[in-house]
C-alpha cells in the first residue's frame, strides 16, 4: 500500500490545480515545492510579477491617459525600482495566501523540499533543514516547470546582465536597456520598460517576432513600437555581452560587427525544463536537450504510465492558463476519473503595451489548410468608447469561412485586447457565424462594440448567403489532400507535448 495515491512535485499552474482536483475526489494527494513559498515561476517570477509590474508601470506613469494629454503627460515624475516593487510584494503575498488556503481547505498535504525519484514509486525529499524524508506513491506528476536558459558566455552579474527571474530585483530603472531575444518574455518586458521611458533595443536572430500571431496584428504591434523609438533589430546573434570596470554601461556585440551600449541587459532567449535534478533515470524516464519531457496529449501521461507531466516542462503553449488544464485532466486520469476534452481553441495573452490577444486560426494559417475566407476589421478609435478613452491605436480582426460563415480566428491589438478576446473565443468553440456579430446588440459604448463593426465589415463582403470562394488559393494539406471548408479541422494540430 503507498503512502499517497498522487505526489505532485512542483506548486505552480499545473501542480496547484492537479492537486485540488485529486484532494477534491478525495484522495491523498501530497505537493512538494522546493522554493520557499507556494506558487512556482507563475507567482513568483513569471506570469503574476510580470502582469503586476506592467499594471503599475501603467499607472504610475498615466500611460493609458496619454492619448488625451500627450506623450509628456506623467502621473508620478520619477519612477523608481521601489515603487514598482512595493505593489508586487502585496500582490504576490495575496497570491500564496489564496493558494494556501485553497490547500487546507481541500486538505492537500504540503512539504518544502526537492524531490528526486529513488525508483519509479518512490520519492526522497531533500528537506531545507537538511532532513531527508521518503515517500512512496501510486502515481507521480511532474509539474517542475521551467528556468531561464542561460548560456556560459553571457556573463550574468545579478546587478546589469540579468535574466527575467533576476530583472524583478533590480534596484534602480535603467535609462537604456538591450534585450536579447523577441519572445513573449523580451516583448512584454521590452515594452513595458519602454512606456517606463527607458531607451530599449531589441536584438532577435530570426528575421520576425511572434510568428504564431496573425502577421497583420504583428505588423501593426511593429509599427507602433518603433513610432514610440524602440529600437528592433531582427535578424542579427549576439557574438558578446560586456560590462565596463567598475559598474560601468554594458557593450552586446554583434556578429555583423556593431555594437550597442545600455545601462543594462536582459537576456531572455528562452526557458529550460527543471528536470535535471529529478533523477529521472531512476524512473526510467528521460529529458530532451532542453530538459523538457514527452508526454501523451490526451492523458498526460509519460513513457512510464503512472507518472504523468504537466505544464511548462511539456512545452508549448507554456501558459500558466493552459498549464492548470493539463494538471487538472493529468490528476482525474491518474486517479482514475475520466476528464472531458478540453475544447478546441485557447487563447493566447501577450501583455506587452499594447497587449495582443488571439484565438483560433490566424490568416496565414486559414490560407495554408486552403480555406476559401473574408475577413473583417475594427479600429478602436470608430468605437465611442475608444474616442471616450482617448485610444488612436488598437485594431480587432476577425476571420470567417466563406462557405460556412463560421468565425475561424479572432486577433487584437490594442488596450483590453486580453480581456476583449473570450468573446470571439465563445464565439468560436460554440461554431457561431458571422451573423452573431451583426444580429446581437452590443453594450454601448464598449470596445466590444468593435466585434460588431469588424462583424459587418466581413459581412459586407461576405453578402446574405454562401458563396463560392476564390480568395484563398487552396492549398495542398500536409496530409496531401486540399482541405474543404466543411471539413475543416477545428481542432488546431495538438502542439502540447510536442
Ligand atoms: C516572465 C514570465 C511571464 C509570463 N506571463 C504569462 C502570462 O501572462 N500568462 C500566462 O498564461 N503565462 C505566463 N507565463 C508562463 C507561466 O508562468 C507558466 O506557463 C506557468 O508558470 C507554468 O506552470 P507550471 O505549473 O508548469 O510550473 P511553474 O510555475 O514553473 O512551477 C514549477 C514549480 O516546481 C518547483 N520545482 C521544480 N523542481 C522541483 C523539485 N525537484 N522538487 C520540488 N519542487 C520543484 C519549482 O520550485 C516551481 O515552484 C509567464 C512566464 C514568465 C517566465
Ligand atoms: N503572456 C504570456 O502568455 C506569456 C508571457 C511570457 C512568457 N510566456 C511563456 O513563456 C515561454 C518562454 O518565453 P520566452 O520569451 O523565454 O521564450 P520564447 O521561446 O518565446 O522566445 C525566445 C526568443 O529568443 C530568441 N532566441 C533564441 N536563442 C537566442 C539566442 N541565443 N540569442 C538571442 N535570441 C535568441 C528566439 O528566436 C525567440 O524569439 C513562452 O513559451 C511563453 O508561452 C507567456
Amino acid at each position: 500500500m503507498y503512502q499517497y495515491d498522487l505526489v505532485v512535485i512542483g506548486s505552480g499552474p499545473a501542480g496547484r490545480r492537479a492537486a485540488i482536483q485529486a484532494a477534491k475526489l478525495e484522495k491523498r494527494v501530497l505537493v512538494v515545492e522546493q522554493g520557499r513559498r507556494v506558487g512556482g515561476v507563475s507567482v513568483h517570477t513569471g506570469t503574476i510579477p510580470s502582469k503586476t509590474l506592467r499594471e503599475t508601470a501603467l499607472n504610475l506613469t498615466g500611460w493609458r491617459e496619454r492619448g488625451f494629454y500627450g506623450r509628456a503627460y506623467r502621473v508620478k515624475q520619477e519612477i523608481s525600482a521601489e515603487d514598482l516593487r512595493r505593489r508586487l510584494l502585496i500582490t504576490l503575498d495575496h497570491e500564496v495566501e489564496v493558494l494556501e488556503h485553497q490547500f487546507a481547505r481541500n486538505r492537500v498535504q504540503q512539504m518544502r523540499g526537492r524531490a528526486q525519484f529513488v525508483d519509479p514509486h518512490t520519492l526522497e525529499i531533500a528537506k531545507s533543514d537538511g532532513e531527508m524524508l521518503r515517500v512512496t506513491t501510486a502515481s507521480v506528476l511532474l509539474a517542475v516547470g521551467t528556468r531561464p536558459y542561460r548560456p556560459p558566455h553571457i556573463p550574468f552579474d545579478d546587478e546589469a546582465v540579468l535574466d527575467s527571474d533576476e530583472l524583478l530585483e533590480i534596484k534602480r530603472v535603467p535609462r537604456s536597456l538591450i534585450v536579447v531575444g523577441a519572445g513573449v518574455i523580451g516583448i512584454e518586458y521590452a515594452t513595458i520598460f519602454s512606456a517606463l521611458d527607458t531607451q530599449v533595443t531589441v536584438v532577435e536572430p530570426r528575421e520576425t517576432m511572434l510568428d504564431f500571431i496573425d502577421k497583420e496584428i504583428v505588423e501593426d504591434f511593429t509599427y507602433q513600437l518603433r513610432d514610440r523609438n524602440m529600437k528592433l533589430i531582427f535578424g542579427q546573434t549576439v557574438e558578446s555581452v560586456e560590462r565596463e570596470p567598475n559598474g560601468g554601461k554594458c557593450r552586446v556585440t554583434l556578429k555583423s560587427g556593431r555594437s550597442l551600449q545600455a545601462e543594462m541587459v536582459l537576456f531572455a532567449a528562452g526557458r529550460v525544463g527543471a528536470t535535471d535534478t529529478l533523477n529521472l533515470a531512476a524512473a526510467g524516464l528521460e529529458a530532451d536537450n532542453r530538459g523538457r519531457l514527452k508526454v501523451d496529449p490526451e492523458t498526460f501521461q509519460t513513457s512510464v504510465p503512472h507518472i504523468y507531466a504537466a505544464g511548462d516542462v511539456v512545452g508549448f503553449p507554456s501558459l500558466a492558463s493552459t498549464s492548470m488544464e493539463q494538471g487538472r485532466i493529468a490528476a482525474r486520469h491518474a486517479v482514475g476519473v475520466p476528464a472531458s476534452e478540453p475544447p478546441q481553441y485557447f487563447p493566447y495573452g501577450i501583455y506587452a503595451v499594447p497587449e495582443i490577444s488571439t484565438c483560433g486560426l490566424s490568416e496565414e494559417e486559414v490560407l495554408q489548410r486552403g480555406i476559401p475566407y473574408e475577413t473583417g476589421i475594427a479600429h478602436f478609435r470608430e468605437t465611442s468608447r475608444g474616442h471616450i478613452m482617448g485610444l488612436d491605436t488598437g485594431m480587432l480582426k476577425m476571420i470567417f469561412s466563406l462557405k460556412t460563415r463560421r468565425l475561424l480566428g479572432v486577433h487584437i491589438v490594442g488596450e483590453g485586447a486580453t480581456e476583449l478576446v473570450h468573446i470571439g473565443q465563445a464565439v468560436l468553440n460554440l461554431k457561431g457565424t458571422v451573423e452573431y456579430f451583426v444580429e446581437n446588440t452590443f453594450n454601448y459604448p464598449t470596445l466590444a462594440e468593435a466585434y460588431k463593426i469588424a462583424g459587418l465589415d466581413a459581412w459586407n463582403r461576405m453578402g446574405e448567403g454562401p458563396k463560392e470562394a476564390p480568395v484563398a488559393t487552396a492549398q495542398p494539406t500536409d496530409t496531401g489532400n486540399t482541405v474543404s471548408p466543411q471539413d475543416m479541422p477545428l481542432k488546431p494540430k495538438k502542439k502540447a507535448a510536442s
